[in-house]
């Protein structure tokens, strides 16, 4: 059976893990190829508005599959042969999502430990279950964040924080994981995937290109400097004033109705 259910609700995708027997680990399966080859489809397909991250049951992913990093104690895998299953493997998700143009929302449903953390820290927006859990648990299993995890956490949550939860390994909940930024809502488990689903229509109802343009920004901002950051803004701006949905926004709002994208 496929890792990822993925279902359409018009400009919204649904990717949905459902793997119980591992609960949800990101290795050791077709995870990797699944969620490269989804957001290879969404980069061509200008329709898709925004992608829901979720999982089913009651958690959202455990990370690498611990069971399976037994293979790395033989002889025959070599340091430069791990460094390369991590390249063609698990960095291949945190590349892909970083490139998607689309807003991406993390509904994390419950536990996200490892792998599974870091992946909801590549989604733009999380939301969670008030019964979930994150944790920054490599260390614990004796290894290091090796799938991006050291450059998406701090961003998520701040450098001390990100720290702090990697040095221990320990689970937060998500009242502290509301606390420090981590997620922006906390709703009851049954509630979170209409809150997405809510939340993703909301965002797919505003116009997709200057949507796409708004994430490249925002991405861009991470990294770039002030002044090419504004380059890059004036550019886009150039181009979101010429489209058809600027003009029908400025149409609407000066005949006192809402417009229609
Ligand atoms: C490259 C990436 C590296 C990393 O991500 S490092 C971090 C690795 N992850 C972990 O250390 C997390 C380990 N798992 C857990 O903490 C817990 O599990 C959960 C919180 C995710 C779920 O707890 P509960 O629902 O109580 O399940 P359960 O009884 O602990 O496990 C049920 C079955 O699922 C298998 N399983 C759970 N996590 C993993 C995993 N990460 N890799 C492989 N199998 C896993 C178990 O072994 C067991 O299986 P059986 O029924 O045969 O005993």
């Amino acid at each position: 059976m496929a890792f990822l259910q993925i279902e359409r609700d018009g400009g919204i995708v649904i990717a949905t893990m459902n793997q119980p027997e591992t609960r949800n680990a990101l290795t050791g399966n077709t995870a990797v190829e699944e969620f490269v080859r989804l957001c290879a489809e969404i980069r061509q397909d200008t329709s898709v508005k925004v992608l829901i991250v979720t999982a089913a049951g009651p958690i959202f992913s455990s990370g690498g599959n611990v069971k399976d990093m037994r293979r790395f104690f033989d002889e025959a895998l070599t340091p430069e042969s791990i460094c390369e299953e991590y390249r063609q493997g698990i960095q291949r998700i945190p590349l892909a999502l970083h490139a998607l143009d689309v807003p991406v929302i993390g509904a994390i449903n419950g536990p996200a430990i490892g792998a599974g953390l870091d992946l909801a820290c590549m989604c733009d927006i999380r939301i969670a279950a008030d019964t979930a859990t994150f944790a920054e648990s490599f260390v614990r299993v004796g290894i290091v964040p090796g799938d991006g995890g050291a450059w998406f956490l701090p961003r998520a949550v701040g450098m001390a924080k990100a720290s702090e939860m990697a040095f221990t390994g320990e689970a937060i909940d998500a009242r502290d994981a509301l606390a420090c930024g981590l997620i922006s809502r906390a709703v009851p488990a049954d509630e979170l995937l209409p809150a997405a689903r809510a939340l993703a229509a909301k965002i797919a109802a505003n116009p997709g290109t200057v949507m796409r343009m708004t994430k490249r920004l925002l991405r861009e901002g991470q990294h770039a400097s002030l002044a090419s950051l504004l380059e890059l803004s004036a550019s886009y701006q150039a181009l979101a004033h010429k489209t058809a949905e600027h003009r029908e926004a400025v149409t609407a709002f000066i005949e006192k109705r809402p417009p229609k994208f």
